[in-house]
């Protein structure tokens, strides 16, 4: 069986997957300290008590924090008898084209989502994660990934505003009924949100301007479903995307790389 990994800069996502379908998926927070055996203790608790039997003999790993992946190579090679593959490596092969300025370390969770995007939906498609940052990545007609946008995430924009300004409080994102906030906390959410919405919308709009050619937006991440209410941004949302494209990406190696 195949546990990828999915290290993003807040959370980490881990998934079983038995070849047909994803048999356990858990979230830690993502931390560069933790070690190879604090992995092991963690997964193994949680597999136990979900009596999950999974014989792991493959890990894949995409990590937009570089400092993690030594200890979860460590964590494969230990526990598992394996030497994971890690997106972005040299070693690692991607199917699709990335066509950037040279030089460019694209994001491997950007390159991951490219690939399970095009493999569910076919070329053309603007693939919007809500993560940390908030990604746009555009993938062309045959697949490849040919650059997008990085905004600040939702709620490190709350965060910034809690910090920079003494009289803003902490506050969680919503959607707000009204967009002319009565107290400050409603302000506060009423920008975020709508300003969130514009800017989704008015990038995507410019981006299929530019493109030239009609494409869907496809929503990935933890706050796109928020997003998606009642403002129809995206043409399909998915939470998996991106631990999707890893098994995609795992299965390519496997065919194509000569042992
Ligand atoms: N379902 C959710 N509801 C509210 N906030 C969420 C949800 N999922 C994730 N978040 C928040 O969204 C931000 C991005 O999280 P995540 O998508 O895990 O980012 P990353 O992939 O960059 O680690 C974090 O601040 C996280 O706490
Ligand atoms: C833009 C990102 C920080 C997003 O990371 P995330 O929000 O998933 O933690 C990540 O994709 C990254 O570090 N990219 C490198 C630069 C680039 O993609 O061009
Ligand atoms: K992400």
């Amino acid at each position: 069986m195949l546990l990828a990994i999915d290290v993003g800069n807040t959370n980490t996502v881990f998934s079983i997957w038995d070849g047909d379908r994803f048999i356990a998926t858990w979230r830690a927070s993502t931390e560069h300290q933790r070690t190879a055996d604090q992995y092991y203790v963690w997964l193994s608790t949680l597999m136990k008590f979900q009596k999950i039997e999974a014989d792991i003999s493959d890990v894949i790993v995409s990590s937009t924090v570089p400092r993690v992946v030594f200890n979860l190579r460590v964590f494969a090679d230990r526990y598992f008898n394996t030497r994971p593959l890690v997106v972005g490596r040299p070693d690692c092969l991607l199917p699709v084209d990335v066509r950037v300025d040279q030089g460019t370390a694209v994001g491997p969770d950007r390159l991951v989502n490219t690939v399970a995007g095009f493999d569910r939906h076919g070329g053309d498609l603007v693939v919007v994660d809500f993560g940390t940052a908030t990604t746009f990545d555009v993938v062309d007609a045959d697949g490849a990934y040919i650059g997008g946008v990085i905004a600040p995430g939702v709620n490190l924009s709350l965060q910034a505003l809690h910090e920079a300004a003494a009289a803003l409080p902490h506050v969680d994102v919503t959607k707000p009924d009204r967009v002319i906030g009565t107290n400050t906390v409603a302000c506060m959410q009423s920008g975020v949100f709508w300003g969130y919405v514009g800017l989704v919308r008015g990038i995507c709009e410019r981006i299929r301007a530019e493109h030239g050619r009609p494409m869907r937006v496809i929503g990935t991440g933890g706050l796109a479903p928020l997003f998606q209410q009642g403002e129809a941004l995206f043409d399909a949302f998915e939470a998996d995307l991106t631990i999707h494209g890893l098994t995609v990406i795992h299965k390519y190696n496997k065919e194509n790389k000569p042992s």
